[in-house]
């Protein structure tokens, strides 16, 4: 059996670890463990959401004695469009290969994207705008703007499955 770390405890990025090792036929034990992102609490770019979760899945592999960690983060991007969610799965292994792999992205609504450029984060606004609580930890941003079509899990659940591609054709070719 895989031992899995995720560097968090928020329930919908366990749901989606454990849904992708399932989906890619992978028998894995995961655990939650607490680490920070080392970048904003509102990252403001690909660059810096594809940091936080580069840092989390490290230092969680870090954390005892996983064969990988992954790192999960959610953060905007500005775009000629506007504001964009962007979300970024990480995966570290024991060799020091570390890989990447995105979710989809979404416009988000004008009112939402304003309060976020002044400073403002995601979370909390999402949860006033859709007058929800605690979004992040269920459907997301995401689950919210597709009415439920795509959730939180399922948008991070496709982004570790890309992630983890590069180790999935190293183990073929071994
Ligand atoms: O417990 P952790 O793992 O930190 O989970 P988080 O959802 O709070 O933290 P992230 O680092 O993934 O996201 C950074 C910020 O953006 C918010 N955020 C990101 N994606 C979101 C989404 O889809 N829905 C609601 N909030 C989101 C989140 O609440 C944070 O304020």
């Amino acid at each position: 059996m895989v031992q899995i770390a995720i560097g968090s405890k928020n329930p919908a990025k366990i749901q989606a670890v454990t849904t992708a090792f399932d989906l890619m036929d992978i028998d894995a034990r995961v655990e939650g463990v607490d680490v920070p992102s080392g970048v904003s609490a509102q990252p403001m770019s690909n660059e810096e959401t594809m940091q936080g979760a580069v840092n989390r899945a490290k230092r969680t592999l870090l954390a005892g004695e996983f064969d990988y960690g992954i790192g999960l983060e959610g953060g905007v991007q500005e775009t000629s469009y506007g504001l964009m969610l962007c979300n970024w799965a990480a995966v570290a292994d024991r060799d020091g290969l570390v890989s990447v792999g995105a979710g989809v992205q979404i416009m988000l609504p004008d009112a939402v994207a304003e309060e976020i450029r002044g400073g403002r984060e995601l979370g909390e606004v999402i949860d006033e705008w859709a007058g929800g609580h605690d979004i992040s930890k269920g459907e997301g941003t995401i689950g919210i703007l597709t009415q439920g079509q795509i959730n939180r899990s399922q948008m991070f659940r496709d982004a570790i499955i890309c992630a983890f591609a590069p180790s999935m054709r190293s183990k073929k070719t071994e």
